[in-house]
């Protein structure tokens, strides 16, 4: 726990105040007590803890409505709202109105501290934002990295070596590769780990705001700043702040950024006052940062600063040896937080799955077993149960992709079964579609398919009969 992380209390009932104070303080977890919802309310919007405990029966505004309240206006501030034991039907609308968990009364103190912690755990993985503009995905708490490709194995040797430091690091990746994942797993390794991590997508807030959200700002810095508001620095001080995709950050937050990697201190949106952080900066990015920095885009010095380590994340095409494994992970999650079935692929959807491109990466796969567990209707998931799009998408007849790529296709595909000598395979292959085709051409005509091969007319006969192409000779006078 760090020394900022406070939980809140609020209720009517002066005993539950001190008895869940005196638990939690011993568990070494700060708590601050409101003996009314307004009372908290008038506070929340000034500072922030890392959980809410909440009773739902108050005089003046009670629990349910304290949490409407919260959901609207932070809605990634866990609250554990408390109810009497009997009352199912408060229960019910506890969940309804978005608590992150309720505790029955009387509880168990134990049960009280084990949901606190995992509320305060959710709330540090979460990425919080006042105005929800990436809040597509559901946070991340300790996810396992799938990956048996050397590729993936580089990178696991990357993680590790770069444990217990706090060294800068750039991740490279086409998007849904697992950068965040990568990139919070270094958090989780790190001295910083009871710290925050913070995540932020560049290219996921307007360029106007971006600076806000990064540094916070002053009341009244701007129409809006109601109140004053802590950034993204702030909230990730002593832990790590992922920046994603930042290739499109805009150069004069460049500038900013920069100055603060360089003086460990910034100045919020209309503040005077410097506030001090100390921050591990985790880029990622899917674009050439270095064709940005040519190209003038991007701050060559910024880069130099941010690229200290650097870790590529292969494509899910250049790694499908790992498809079925991240299959079968992703489908037994999905089935465990349905609370369905869970389903198994056949050996043939198997493979279909290993051979498609996946231009959308590991997101994409996942997506696609979310899709099939709440769709696909047997228990065992047939290629005629994929999603109509993949099915669409036969691998090597993309109508643009060159015989070159479909080539590159086939070899990568081929290895990442584990066969070797690849080549006895490949160049009968070649040589029969040369000859075939060439044939074609002549109507059949050996003597001239040699000339457009570039072959003499004995070394074609002998690769016929070899190749066992089926071939009757013509007559060719
Ligand atoms: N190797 C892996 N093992 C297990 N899950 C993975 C792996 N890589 C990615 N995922 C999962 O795939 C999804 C996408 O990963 P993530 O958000 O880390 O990608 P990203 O590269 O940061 O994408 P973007 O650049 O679009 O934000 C996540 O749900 C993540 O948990």
């Amino acid at each position: 726990m760090t020394p900022e992380e406070t939980v809140w209390i609020v209720d009517d009932d002066r005993s539950i105040r001190w008895v869940l104070e005196k638990t939690l303080e011993q568990e070494g977890i700060q708590c601050r007590l409101f003996d009314s919802a307004e009372n908290l309310v008038n506070l929340i919007d000034k500072e922030q803890p890392s959980a809410i405990i909440s009773d739902i029966r108050m005089p003046g505004m009670d629990g349910l409505a304290l949490l409407e309240k919260l959901q609207k206006d932070h809605p990634y501030l866990p609250v554990i709202i408390m109810t009497a034991h009997s009352d199912l039907e408060s229960a019910v609308a506890s969940y309804q109105g978005g608590a992150f968990e309720y505790l029955p009364k009387p509880f168990d103190v134990e049960e009280a501290v084990s949901l606190v912690k995992r509320a305060m755990l959710h709330h540090r993985n979460a990425r919080p934002s006042t105005d929800d503009m990436e809040a597509e995905e559901e946070p991340q708490v300790d996810k396992e990295i799938i990956g048996e490709a050397p590729a993936m194995q580089e990178v696991f040797r990357a993680i590790g070596r770069l444990a217990n430091s706090n060294i800068t690091v750039l991740i490279n990746g086409e998007s849904g590769t697992g950068k965040e994942l990568v990139a919070q797993a270094l958090h989780t390794h790190s001295p910083r780990a009871a710290n925050p991590f913070i995540a932020l997508n560049m290219a996921a807030i307007p360029h106007d705001l971006i600076e806000s959200e990064l540094f916070g700002h002053e009341k009244g810095a701007f129409t809006g700043a109601n109140t004053q508001r802590r950034g993204r620095f702030e909230q990730a001080n002593g832990g790590t702040l992922f920046l994603d995709e930042i290739g499109d950050m805009p150069a004069e937050t460049q500038t900013r950024l920069l100055r603060v990697l360089a003086d460990g201190e910034f100045y919020r949106v209309g503040g005077h006052t410097p506030v001090k952080v100390d921050v591990r900066i985790i880029a990622a990015t899917h674009q050439n940062l270095e064709n940005l920095v040519q190209k003038g885009s991007f701050r060559e010095d910024l880069f130099h600063r941010l690229n200290v380590i650097r870790i590529h994340l292969p494509k899910l095409a250049e790694r499908r040896e790992d498809i079925p494994k991240l299959a079968r992970h992703f489908l037994s999650r999905a089935a465990e937080e349905l609370a369905v079935e869970p389903k198994l692929l056949t050996k043939e959807t198997e493979n279909y799955l290993t051979q498609l491109d996946w231009p959308g990466n590991v997101r994409q796969l996942e997506n696609t077993c979310r899709w099939l567990i709440v769709m696909a209707s047997g228990r065992e998931v047939l290629v005629e149960d994929l999603p109509p799009e993949l099915l669409a998408a036969i691998p090597h007849e993309q109508p643009f992709a060159s015989w070159e790529e479909a080539l590159k296709n086939w070899v990568d595909s081929t290895l990442a079964t584990g066969q070797k000598g690849i080549l006895d395979q490949a160049v009968p292959k070649f040589e029969r579609i040369m000859i075939e085709t060439a044939l074609a051409h002549t109507g059949g005509r050996r003597r001239d398919a040699s000339l457009l091969l570039g072959w003499g007319r004995n070394t074609l006969t002998r690769k016929i009969k070899e190749l066992n192409i089926d071939h009757a000779e013509q007559d060719e006078d």
